[in-house]
């Protein structure tokens, strides 16, 4: 049965076409459109008797001149902050009959996944270019083990294919956990991961790595980092994210998404309560709260960039 069309959100359906190097196609919206000039996945409005995929394949027909051969989902981003709510279901083409023409659009560019980001998109597309260049997941290390075990632990999810990783050591001292950065750093930049440190501003700008802030550090100015370094942010409500945003951070954690053992007094937010705080901002966001690598597919259901956990991805018993 094809997804019911609600009033309270327009359902869009596009399509991050990819070539054999995994270049994404963004097209140039016309001059007499809403959005005019900015550069969007190709696609458009979902009719009443239309599947998603049916929709995406009569779009990108008249668009491209085209024909869809297999199309998976890549991220679905229900989206509040427009002239109108929409819901933009993005699907990740790698398989079509033709080449792509520009039939409706100003121009259509090649692009590389890391730089989509640089090209104007609109808001709600920020996610999708986020979901197509970034890690899925996000590891955090577990709380109350000596330092030995941590870097043991760190090593095991790199091998393991983990690159992004928040270092969470609230068991030591600030310059323990400095410490422990600076000699994990070499083997995170052999696996091109990135490492945030959890809280502690001063040691990422002095290391030159990632940092993720706890919620109640989102009050302050932006920390003093280099392009290259990732800005994270813990987010639990509205006001939180619209902190991390006027920080301009990368990508924020939201949660808690299901009740958990290391938190059991905060309300946990369920799926349905995510996506209506997701829809609510434009960055990248993680879910966590009693999430595991399983729950992949439904946290892109509902917008998220991935799933970040403890437990759940720590390789060491
Ligand atoms: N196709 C597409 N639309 C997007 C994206 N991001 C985004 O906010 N939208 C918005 O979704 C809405 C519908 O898209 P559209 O203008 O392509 O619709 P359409 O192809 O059916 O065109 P039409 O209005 O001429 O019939 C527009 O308000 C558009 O700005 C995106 O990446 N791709
Ligand atoms: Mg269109």
């Amino acid at each position: 049965m094809n997804a019911p069309l609600t009033a309270s959100r327009l359902s869009v359906v596009a399509a991050a076409l990819t070539d054999a190097d995994g270049r994404v196609l963004l097209a140039q919206r016309p001059s007499t459109h809403h959005h005019a000039g900015l550069w969007e996945f190709p696609g458009g409005k979902r009719e009443q008797h239309e599947s998603p995929l049916q929709a995406l394949r009569r779009e990108l027909h008249e668009e491209l001149g085209i024909e869809v051969q297999s199309a998976e989902p890549l991220i679905c981003i229900p989206f509040d902050l427009g002239q109108r709510p929409i819901e933009l279901d993005v699907y990740q083409v790698s398989r079509f009959a033709g080449v792509p023409v520009a039939l409706e659009h100003q121009a259509l560019h090649w692009v590389e996944r890391r730089a989509l980001a640089q090209y104007p998109l609109p808001q709600a597309d920020r996610p999708a270019a986020a979901a197509l260049s970034r890690p899925d997941r996000m590891a955090v290390t577990p709380e109350g083990i000596a330092a030995p075990s941590v870097a043991e632990g760190v090593i095991g999810l790199l091998r393991a294919g983990h690159r992004l990783i928040q270092l969470r050591c609230p068991q030591l001292d600030a310059s323990a956990q400095r410490e422990l950065a600076a000699a994990l750093l070499p083997d995170v930049r052999k696996f091109a991961a990135d490492l945030l440190l959890n809280g502690d501003i001063e040691g990422a700008e002095r290391l030159g790595c990632g940092l993720h802030l706890r919620s109640a550090q989102l009050q302050q100015t932006r920390p003093r980092l280099a392009s290259g370094q990732i800005l994270s942010a813990a987010c639990h409500d509205l006001a939180d994210l619209a902190r991390a945003e006027a920080l301009r951070v990368d990508c924020v954690v939201l949660g808690a998404v299901m009740s958990t053992a290391t938190h059991p007094g905060r309300a946990a937010l369920g799926w349905a309560g995510f996506a209506q705080l997701r829809a609510c901002s434009s960055l990248p966001i993680y879910a966590i709260g009693g999430l595991c690598a399983d729950d992949l597919t439904t946290a892109r259901r509902h917008g998220a960039q991935g799933v970040a956990a403890i437990r759940a991805f720590w390789p060491l018993p």
